[in-house]
């Protein structure tokens, strides 16, 4: 059996004339996170849509869970859960309510309806607000049962669309937590993001789309080091960002990117050297004119 949750081959989507994804290759190994990044309007949610069988791709192959996206739809859809960016929650019911009837719409009986519902707000922390309409919820409250509902018939396979776009540091660190979680209990997760920092934290391996196509796709380490071995940083008396050169991380790489300074940046005061981030990544993959490390 292969050891690939997904198998993207020759992608291709167009809306009309545009053409938003051109040829994307990819592939998931089962029980890790995938993060897809990419700039607004790169295909992100396009891409997501295709694999969980809700646009269909206009070329290419793609395998989810073993099965055949054009040839085998209804065990694709067997093999995932989806949340969205805009989920299907009842905002006139409680989370017990919500979960119980994604419960029952899913073949569940009532008693295990009850049941999965019970441990979902347990494992969700919503078991204090289990009773409490969803409209009254917080964000951060009403992305974890978002996601909950997903998981109420448990699947290998789970695609995130944006799972913490808008939510404050704590509700992202707790979703981050719960992703987490379900790697470790051996599901896949596809997400799509628009937070380096989160792909950083979570993904196994990451693909940045642009224009079409992938730009990159590896590690977290293989990006960075693609990148640049060290940054360094001149700030001004603020301590606002004026200019970072990337380097080669070699002494005279430094010494020549501070020699070809002299003079060009009196505001600076403060130089640090740091390690690129995945911001630097994403600059240097998807902007127009790249800046060459030297
Ligand atoms: N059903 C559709 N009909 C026509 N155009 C569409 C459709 N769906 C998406 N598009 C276009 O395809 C492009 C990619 O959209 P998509 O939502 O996949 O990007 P994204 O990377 O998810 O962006 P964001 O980060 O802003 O959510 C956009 O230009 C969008 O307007």
């Amino acid at each position: 059996m292969s050891s690939l949750a997904i198998e993207v081959v020759g992608l291709r989507k167009a809306f009309g004339q545009q053409v938003v994804l051109d040829g994307i290759d990819l592939s998931v190994q089962k029980g890790t996170v995938f993060a897809l990044l990419g700039p607004n309007g790169a295909g992100k949610t396009t891409l997501i849509h295709i694999l969980s069988t809700l646009v269909a791709p206009d070329a290419g192959t793609v395998k989810v869970g073993g099965y055949d996206l054009t040839a085998q739809k209804s065990k694709v859809k067997q093999s995932i859960s989806l949340t969205g960016q805009y989920a299907a929650v009842d905002e006139m019911l409680t989370a017990e309510e919500n979960l119980r009837m994604i419960g029952r719409l899913s073949g569940l009986t009532a008693a295990e309806s009850r049941a999965r519902a019970d441990e979902l707000l347990q494992a969700f922390d919503l078991t204090a607000a289990a009773r409490k309409y969803v409209k009254t919820y917080s964000g951060g409250m009403r992305r974890r049962l978002d996601l909950a509902i997903s998981l109420v018939v448990s699947r290998p396979i789970l695609f995130l669309d944006e799972p913490t776009t808008g939510l404050d540091t704590n509700s992202r660190r707790t979703l981050w937590d719960i992703i987490t979680q379900l790697k470790e209990q051996g599901m896949t997760i596809f997400l799509t993001t628009q937070y380096l920092e989160e792909a950083d934290q979570l993904a196994d391996r990451i693909a940045v789309i642009h224009k079409g196509k992938v730009a990159a796709s590896g590690t977290v380490k293989e990006l960075k080091s693609r990148v640049s071995e060290e940054v360094i940083e001149l700030r001004n008396d603020k301590d606002e960002l004026i200019r970072s050169i990337p380097t080669c991380g070699s002494i005279q790489g430094v010494m020549r990117a501070l020699g070809e300074l002299a003079g060009t940046v009196p505001d600076a005061t403060k130089i640090s050297i740091r390690r690129p981030s995945m911001d630097d990544v994403f600059l240097e993959l998807t902007s127009e004119d790249k800046k060459e490390a030297v």
